[in-house]
């Protein structure tokens, strides 16, 4: 992980562009494969499945007996470690149940919205390198609680054609029991077009690499709506000199582990702390069963020395991270600086790997920069929000006059007439 000294501010956005290695003319094969689906259906999800994933999939949909039979699989520790998380993910997110609030904006016009579950939900669980299932805890939860009528789950198979017993428990434990074996972009598309076996849904969520997140991004021009770009995993650790550096190296590595195509990052003003966390990086290197992949992601990674926390704080604004990690004095005081992040971890002790699993934040997150314009997978996500309004007569008659100017100054005479002939009515009644 190479380290810069003290960056001009002018350099600073070239360091925040994300590496990227997408495959050789990934938007013609994502097209190509969203096509065949479209044409082919299931036909067209096996043969992309056998080509992908080097599996023959007799049944797209997971059967009761698989399900049942996962369960027995998953050992009782983890079955009460999703349990807990869980818990914590259905308080955080219940509490984002607001009343929305209804306010008469004049006499006699009442306005109010209401939130109402998005019907048809499709949930993405990535499985390529590692099956998560957390990630069925992070869009099943909110799902649940928003109350969408149908939902939905993709994942990969495995080598065997079969789905990970823990992501078959988690979906089953919530009380989702629909669920396909596809993955990558043919999954994406059998999710926005159907098939004969894979319901169409009316959005789709959830994190995957670059073929779904492509994916994602051309299906949504066909009207198919997404939650967010989330791909390949980052964080960034703000550390001063009081940090832990072996603290700051897990975080890092438990970012780094995700995939090469991760960046971390540590931004400091302390020369000796960053020198510090590269020789913590390496000694639990050495232990990690995946520190191949790790390396990978590090060498595409990279410490800055700043001046100052400000400086920090400035440079991580910039940066828009996934993850943000806060380890430094006083942590809360500098909460309120913090413009553009998807998640933050203040203090030493607030590791990101608690918010990857179980303090009950959501673990969907914009990467890439996209901090900057989406917030992560909440409630909201699962909903849209209707406005009503119902106006009186002595309503209409207040504001009447104001739509009546504005229309004709539109030029637009069939909206000022739609007032004028209430009004008018109003007025013979009288
Ligand atoms: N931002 C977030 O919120 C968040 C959360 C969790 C995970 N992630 C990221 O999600 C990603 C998961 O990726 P993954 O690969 O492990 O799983 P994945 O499920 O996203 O992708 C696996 C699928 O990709 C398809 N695929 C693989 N190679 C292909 C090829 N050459 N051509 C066409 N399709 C191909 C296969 O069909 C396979 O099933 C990681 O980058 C991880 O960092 C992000
Ligand atoms: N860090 C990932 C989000 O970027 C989520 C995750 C799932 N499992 C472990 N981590
Ligand atoms: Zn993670």
């Amino acid at each position: 992980m190479k380290t810069i000294i003290n960056p001009p501010y002018t350099d600073w956005a070239e360091y925040c562009e994300r590496p990227s290695f997408p495959a050789e003319d990934l938007e013609e094969k994502v097209a190509a494969v969203l096509e065949e689906v479209r044409l082919e259906g299931d036909k067209a999800l096996k043969k992309l499945t056998l080509a992908f994933d080097k599996v023959e999939v007799e049944n797209i949909k997971v059967s009761a007996m698989e399900i049942e039979k996962a369960g027995s699989e998953v050992s009782d520790d983890l079955k009460e470690a999703i349990a807990v998380a869980a818990g914590n993910i259905r308080i955080f997110h219940s509490a984002q149940q607001v009343k929305e609030p209804s306010v008469e904006t004049m006499t006699g016009i009442k306005c109010w919205r209401k939130s109402v579950a998005i019907e048809k939900v499709g949930l993405y669980i990535p499985g390529g390198s590692a099956p998560l299932f957390s990630t069925v805890l992070m869009l099943g939860i909110p799902a649940m609680i928003a109350g969408c009528g149908k939902i939905v789950l993709c994942t990969p198979p495995d080598k065997n054609g079969n789905i990970n017993p823990a992501v078959l428990y988690t979906a089953s434990f919530l009380g989702i029991n629909e669920i396909y074996k596809v993955g990558g972009a043919q999954a994406v598309a059998a999710l926005a077009f159907g098939t004969k076996t894979v319901p169409k849904v009316d959005k789709i969520f959830g994190p995957g690499n670059q073929y779904v997140t492509k994916a994602k991004e051309l299906v949504q021009k066909n009207g198919i709506a997404i939650d967010l770009p989330a791909g390949p995993s980052e964080v960034l650790v703000i550390a001063d000199s009081t940090a832990d550096a072996d603290f700051v190296a897990s975080d890092l590595l438990s970012q780094a582990e995700h995939g090469p195509d991760s960046q971390v990052v540590l931004v400091s003003d302390s020369v000796e702390l960053v020198e510090k966390v590269k020789i913590a990086l390496n000694e639990q290197l050495s232990v990690l069963p995946r520190a191949s992949v790790a390396e990978k992601a590090l060498e595409n990674s990279f410490s800055v020395v700043l001046n100052s926390i400000t400086e920090c704080i400035d440079f991580s604004n910039l940066y828009a991270p996934e993850h943000l990690i806060l380890a430094i004095e006083k942590a809360e005081e500098f909460a309120d600086q913090i413009q553009n992040a998807g998640s933050v971890f203040l203090g030493n002790y607030s590791c990101e790997s608690a918010g990857d699993y179980a303090s009950g934040t959501n673990h969907t997150l914009p990467t890439n920069g996209y901090a900057r314009n989406y917030s992560g997978v909440s409630l909201d996500s699962f909903v849209k929000k209707i406005t009503f309004q119902n106006i009186s007569k002595s309503g209409l008659q207040k504001i009447g006059r104001s739509i009546e100017v504005m229309a004709e100054a539109e030029q637009l005479l069939a909206h000022k007439n739609a007032v004028s002939i209430r009004l008018k009515k109003i007025q013979d009644e009288k």
